[in-house]
This record gives structure tokens, C-alpha cells and sequence, in this order.
């Protein structure tokens, strides 16, 4: 049953704004709130989790549209409440039409229009779901890749739910025996030893370990990275960028400075997702609209996960890396832990074949020639491995309390090593690495962070 009794019932338009095939207007509320909707629109009480074709009428018993109408009884509905789909005809000023009725006839019942990720809100706290899975449901709807999608999906049927449960039991396992323990203090000696509290704890730490492995890919495919290229004028950026996504998107001459403003391209390797952001070509110039392209370059380093930064190879090795200055100011406006891979294009125009390091790449953005190299050396970089199956998505806040978790872990691990075992501090340690993962699924949360998730839905969901 809702927990929110009190919740006034909401409604929204659940599809996409525009022209589509159907469109659905959705409420959520009481039995008497959605009744009186199916009375006043459908013009009779509707049978649960059956399909009604009728019209939909108006104040004056004239159609607005011609539909499907589907009611669901709570609690066996999306959000746990009375639910009442109006499926009609996709067209934005039928949509309009029909949420302005569904207001109308609801304002009786307090029903006003529904928030962003309000519907799934209801969904969370009616048990429906858990944090994770709502999430992932906004995620499902984010989704810029086939893989990020399925990882999605993974994370909706509760695989990482289940995952952090797992957790859960065992921590709450290994505390339950060090608080009965609390208890009693007298068998406080040899504890640990005895209840195997070290190969407990470092099951734990494995398990941990393995999710937050898992949980990372699933943030890449989520997240996204930004690629950015810089380098001097000419050297072939907009080329790579063009050569990467395989379409004509930046303007290519052989004349230096082409590039004035960024481009940016989505591009996807191996389902994760790319953002290749070109760049005007770094140098010093009087020009006005070179220079704020040039400025433009520097915030797109800054906002970098990884910076490609290109030489040509024709020019002389002098002249490719003695510019140190270029270089430094590279290195200074990179974020830490931003990786910069050295690219060496128009290899094309080499006479001898070159080998890569870990440092630098030949290629060239005219043949394809190392681009595959690239892509594969790009994943490795990020730290994406094609091999992982079974990912679900997740979120830098999922990474983040995962982390939390398993220094608590570490702390206690500690305590458990000194010689006069603190069992009550190994404990609190015990209960904070559980706080934070019940952060992900949920279980403990504060109001800030369920508003900061649900606001950044879209409206309808
Ligand atoms: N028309 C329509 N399609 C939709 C949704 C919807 O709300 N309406 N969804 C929403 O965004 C998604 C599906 N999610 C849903 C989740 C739960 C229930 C539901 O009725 N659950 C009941 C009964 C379950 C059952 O019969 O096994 C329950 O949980 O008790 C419906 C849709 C995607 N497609
Ligand atoms: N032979 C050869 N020419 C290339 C290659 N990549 C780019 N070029 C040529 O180099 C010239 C400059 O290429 P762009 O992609 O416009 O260079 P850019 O780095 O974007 O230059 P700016 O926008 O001015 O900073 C063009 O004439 C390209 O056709 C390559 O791999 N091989
Ligand atoms: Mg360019």
C-alpha cells in the first residue's frame, strides 16, 4: 500500500513532446481520484489491467479523441498507486487537450501536474523499486549506446541490487556477531579468531572489489568520455575527427587555423560512448576570432577525460616536440588524471614504417591506417574492458559510496589488527560501510539526494 497517503494525485503527458503514433496521458493518486477521471473521461469505472477502447469526452460529452484507456489497481500498478493510462492519438495539441481534462476533473481531488521523475519517485518509496532501479530507469531512457542500454536493463531487473544486498547480509553477518559480542565482554578474547571475523572481512573486501569493477564499466557506458583533440594548426584533427566518426562533420583545408570554433561528434567504440571534441589549432596569433577559438580550445582540455594530442609527422622532430611550451601549458590545463596520448599523423607520408609506444601512436587520419590501434589503445585507456560481460550501469555516486564502503572496511580490517582489539570501534566501522551501501539501493538516504535523482528526470516518468 503507498506509503504517502497524502500525496496529492499528479498527472503528465508520459510520451515524448511532438507528433508520435500514440500518445499517453498518465495520473497516479487514490482509487477516488483516478475513479472519478475514468468516470468523467471514459464514462464508466474500468475493469483493472484492461484495455478500453472508447472515446475520451470532454466537459460537454464531446470527444476530445478516440482511445485506449488502461486502469491498474494499486498496488499492482507502476507507482504503487492507482494508476490511469489515457492512450490516444500522438499529436501535441490532443495530448495538451487531454492532461487539461485530466486537470480539470481531478482539481476536486487536489490533482495537480506531476514533476520531473515524480511517477518513479512514487514507485521507490511505495517499495515498488529501489534507488538503483530507478535510476537505471532514467538511465535506460539516457542510453546513447546498444550496450549502455542493455547494462541499463541489468541494472532495472535489480543485478546490481542484488549485488549490494549480498553485501549487505554479510556485513550486517559479521556485526551482529561482534555486537552480541558487545554484549558479553567477557568472551571478547579471541573473538575475531574464533567467528573468522578475518576471512569474513576479506570476503567482503573481495566481493566489494568486484562490484566496483563492474560498477565502473557500467558508469563508462553511462557516462560517456570526453575525447578532446588538440595541436598546432594543420596537423589533422579535423581530419581524425571526420576519420573516427566517418562522417564529413568538421571543415578540412590545408590551410592553417581552419578550425576557429570546438566540434563535437558522438562516436561510439565497442558500445561506449565518445564524445570527440576538435579543437582550433593552438599557436600564437593577432587574429580575433582565431584567438577565442584558441580559448575555446583550453576549456575543452579542462573539461577532458583524455587529450589526443597530435604532431605531424612530416615536420621535423624539432620541430614536433620542441615546441615545450606548448606542451607545458598542455600539461598544466590537463585535468589530473586525464591521460594525454601523443598522436603522430600523416604517417602516411613516412618512408619507413614507424612502431608505437605506450607513449605515442603513429597514424593517419587520410588512410585509416592506426586508427584501430587508436580505438582499442582509447578503451584501454579509459579503462574499459571488451571482455566484461554481465555489466550493469551505474552512477559516480555508486562509485563513490562503493569506495566509501570498503575504507570503512579497511578501517576496521585495522582495528581487528591492533593487539587490544577495539571490537566497539571495528563495529561503527562495520555500521558506516553498511550506511553507505544502503546509499545505493536506497535504504538510507536523505531527502536532498532523492530530490537531486528524481529532478533530473524527465517530466511524464
Ligand atoms: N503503457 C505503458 N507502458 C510502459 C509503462 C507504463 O507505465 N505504461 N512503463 C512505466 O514507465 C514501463 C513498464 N513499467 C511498468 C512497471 C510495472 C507495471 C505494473 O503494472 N506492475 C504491477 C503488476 C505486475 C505484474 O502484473 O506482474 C505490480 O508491480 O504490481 C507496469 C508497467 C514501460 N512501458
Ligand atoms: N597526407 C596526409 N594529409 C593529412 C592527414 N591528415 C590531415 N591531412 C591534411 O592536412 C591538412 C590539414 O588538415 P586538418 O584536418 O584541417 O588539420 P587541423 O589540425 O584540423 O588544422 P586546424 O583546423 O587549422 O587547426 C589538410 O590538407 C589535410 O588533408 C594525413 O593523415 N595524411
Ligand atoms: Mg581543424
Amino acid at each position: 500500500m503507498p506509503n504517502h497517503p497524502t500525496s496529492p494525485p499528479i498527472v503528465a503527458i508520459a510520451t515524448a513532446t511532438g507528433r508520435g503514433g500514440v500518445g499517453v496521458v498518465r495520473a497516479s493518486g487514490s482509487f477516488a481520484a483516478i475513479d472519478a477521471l475514468a468516470q468523467a473521461i471514459c464514462g464508466r469505472t474500468l475493469t483493472p489491467r484492461h484495455a478500453h477502447y472508447g472515446a475520451f469526452l470532454d466537459e460537454h460529452h464531446q470527444p476530445i479523441d478516440h482511445g485506449l484507456a488502461l486502469y491498474f489497481n494499486a498496488p499492482h500498478s507502476y507507482t504503487g498507486e492507482h494508476v490511469l493510462e489515457l492512450q490516444g492519438h500522438g499529436g501535441p495539441v490532443v495530448m495538451q487537450l487531454l492532461l487539461r481534462r485530466c486537470l480539470s476533473v481531478g482539481a476536486a481531488h487536489g490533482m495537480r501536474l506531476a514533476a520531473a521523475g515524480e511517477f518513479t519517485e512514487r514507485a521507490f518509496l511505495n517499495d515498488k523499486i529501489d534507488l538503483a532501479q530507478a535510476e537505471a530507469i532514467a538511465d535506460l531512457i539516457e542510453a546513447s549506446t546498444e550496450a549502455a542500454a542493455k547494462s541499463a536493463v541489468r541494472s532495472l531487473s535489480g543485478e546490481f541490487s542484488s549485488r549490494i544486498h549480498t553485501l549487505v547480509d554479510k556485513v550486517v553477518h559479521l556485526r551482529m556477531l561482534v555486537e552480541a559480542t558487545l554484549d558479553f565482554p567477557e568472551e571478547e578474547i579471541d573473538f575475531l579468531q574464533k567467528a573468522d571475523a578475518f576471512g569474513q572481512l576479506d570476503r567482503i573486501q573481495a566481493e566489494l572489489a568486484g562490484v566496483l569493477s563492474t560498477a565502473k564499466q557500467g558508469a563508462l557506458l553511462r557516462d560517456g568520455v570526453n575525447v578532446v583533440l588538440v595541436g598546432q594548426p594543420n596537423v589533422g584533427k579535423s581530419s581524425l575527427l571526420n576519420a573516427l566518426s566517418g562522417q564529413d562533420v568538421a571543415i578540412v583545408t590545408p590551410i592553417a587555423g581552419t578550425t576557429r570554433d570546438t566540434v563535437t561528434q558522438s562516436v561510439q567504440i565497442d558500445g561506449v560512448p565518445l564524445n570527440i571534441i576538435d579543437t582550433a589549432g593552438l599557436r600564437d596569433t593577432d587574429d580575433v576570432v582565431e584567438k577565442i577559438g584558441i580559448e575555446r580550445t583550453w576549456a575543452a582540455v579542462e573539461k577532458a577525460d583524455v587529450v589526443l594530442h597530435l604532431i605531424d609527422a612530416t615536420q621535423a622532430e624539432q620541430e614536433r616536440l620542441g615546441d615545450t611550451s606548448l606542451l607545458k601549458a598542455l600539461d598544466e590545463k590537463i585535468p589530473s588524471g586525464a591521460p594525454r596520448l601523443t598522436l603522430i599523423n600523416k604517417s602516411d607520408l613516412l618512408e619507413q614504417s614507424a612502431v608505437n609506444d605506450d607513449s605515442r601512436m603513429y597514424i593517419s587520419a587520410k588512410t585509416g591506417e592506426g586508427l584501430d590501434p587508436l580505438r582499442a589503445r582509447l578503451l584501454f585507456i579509459v579503462g574499459f574492458e571488451k571482455t566484461a560481460s554481465d555489466v550493469f550501469i551505474a552512477r559516480e555516486r555508486h562509485l563513490t559510496a562503493l569506495r566509501h564502503a570498503d575504507e570503512h572496511i579497511q578501517t576496521a580490517y585495522a582495528h581487528a589488527l591492533t593487539q587490544d582489539q577495539k571490537l566497539d570501534l571495528f563495529a561503527e566501522e562495520l555500521r558506516l560501510a553498511q550506511e553507505q551501501l544502503n546509499q545505493i539501493t536506497g535504504a538510507f538516504t536523505s531527502d536532498d539526494l532523492l530530490g537531486v535523482i528524481f529532478s533530473s528526470f524527465c517530466i511524464g516518468k
